[in-house]
């Protein structure tokens, strides 16, 4: 019973499919420490057999706890309301001390945490105060990712996008880059010198996550539960590349850990949109993640953006220059953010490109001059930009299927 009104602790945990979150789950259900907890597992109606192994295999069904499966949607989107009133539900009855959240492979965190820290407005239940989100998991299948950087295939086995429009390694970049801890499973598959690397990854693209490794999903419950260990605004702001462009553009990263080293490149004259659409379909296979803005010539009202996870690439527009907007409206930015000021140029203002680039073993020089070599020359600068053809299209970001072309 839940003897009082503090709130109930929530676990959330993401990762791909098939990484173990199932295995996980039933590891901390079984485990020694008493749980009484409530499950909610949403398994996207693409393999349904979640719900069923959870009752099968841990404590739940003898001790009549709930578990709740929610099919046919993912939380983080379509699910979010009915999510809530489930748990609405739930919080009604109290008799449980605990929740735990098994999202879909291809769960975003973000939203699925922003629906438990601050409510979503399209649902009845409003679960500020009454439940409080203590810790983000994400697991990640050790095996799927080391076989897929190393041979620069896809990061997970997971191919499977049932709404069509996810692609999973971006899936898997976010629960890498969202998290409180970073659950290493599947590490009896991984030799202990290749596990030192994925680490070093990991620890490059999420520098605040606790990483535990684990085999079968054996984890101390103590490591994920009651961590107290989540915070919305610190979660938001730890991504690897966040941090790479907030520490500025002549930080050197640390000494390089197995050989994994991010930059920042930035350029004050825009890119030749044939040459750079090329360079990003065709980015050295060490390139795990890549992200930032840039500025392709011809488009001076629009700061495209790049988002690059595994070996998935998008790149499109993101975003409005403040170069081109209203005076009046470019002095309301100066005003919120004066920075923005300080990098401003007198005949270009904010258009430019700043890219983070996340990668293990690659050739930074060679990179930087074939990203230096996009870059228009003098002579093009006095050229038309709007004669170039524009490989990127109308749409935000979308995907560069350029690779194997
Ligand atoms: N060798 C090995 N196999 C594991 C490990 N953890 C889980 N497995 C196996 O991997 C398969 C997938 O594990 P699940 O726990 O179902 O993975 P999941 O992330 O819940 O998968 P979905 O819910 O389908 O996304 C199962 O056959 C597990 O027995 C591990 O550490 N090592």
């Amino acid at each position: 019973m839940q003897s009082n009104n503090n709130p109930i602790p929530v676990t959330i945990l993401s990762g791909s499919l098939g990484a173990g979150k199932t295995t996980t789950l039933n590891q901390i259900l079984s485990s020694e420490r008493e749980l009484n907890a409530a499950v909610l597992v949403n398994d996207m109606g693409e393999v349904n057999v979640d719900a069923d192994l959870v009752e099968r295999e841990s404590d739940l069904t003898q001790s009549d706890d709930e578990i709740i499966e929610m099919s046919n949607g993912c939380i983080c989107c379509r699910l979010r309301g009915d999510m809530l009133d489930e748990v609405g539900r739930l919080a009604d009855e109290r008799d449980f001390e605990y929740l735990l959240v098994e999202s879909s492979g291809i769960s975003e965190p973000i939203p699925v945490a922003q629906t438990f820290a601050r409510g979503f407005e399209d649902a009845e239940f409003d679960p500020t105060g009454v439940y409080e989100l203590d810790t983000m998991v994400s697991v990640v299948d050790a095996h799927s990712f080391w076989q897929g950087f190393d041979s620069g295939q896809a990061l997970t086995d997971d191919s499977i996008d049932p709404q069509g429009n996810r692609v999973p390694e971006e899936a898997l970049m976010d629960q890498i880059e969202f998290c409180d801890v970073l659950l290493l499973n599947k590490c009896d598959l991984v030799p202990d010198a290749e596990l030192e690397e994925i680490e070093a990854v990991l620890e490059t693209l999420q520098p605040r996550a606790k990483i535990i490794r684990t085999e079968h999903g054996a984890v101390d419950p103590d490591d994920v539960l009651d961590t107290g260990r989540f915070d919305f605004d610190r979660a938001s702001q730890s991504a690897g590349w966040m941090r790479e462009l907030q520490e500025g553009h002549d930080h050197e990263a640390a000494a390089a850990e197995h050989g994994v080293t991010s930059f920042v490149f930035d350029a004050g004259w825009p890119f030749h949109p044939e040459r750079i659409a090329d360079l990003f379909a065709d980015l050295p296979d060490g390139i795990i993640r890549a992200k930032g803005f840039f500025w392709s010539a011809g488009r001076e009202d629009i700061a495209m953006g790049l988002d690059k996870a595994g070996q998935s690439v998008r790149a499109g527009p993101k975003g409005t220059w403040i170069a081109s907007l209203p005076k009046a409206q470019q002095e309301r930015y100066f005003a919120a953010r004066p920075e923005i000021k300080e990098n401003w140029d007198e005949q270009w203002g904010d258009r430019g490109t700043e890219l983070v680039f996340i990668g293990r073993e690659f050739d930074q020089k060679a990179l930087v001059k074939q990203l230096e070599d996009c870059v228009l020359s003098e002579a093009e600068m006095d050229e038309n930009w709007n004669e170039y053809p524009d490989p990127f299209g109308p749409d935000e970001q979308r995907e560069l299927a350029l690779a194997d072309d």
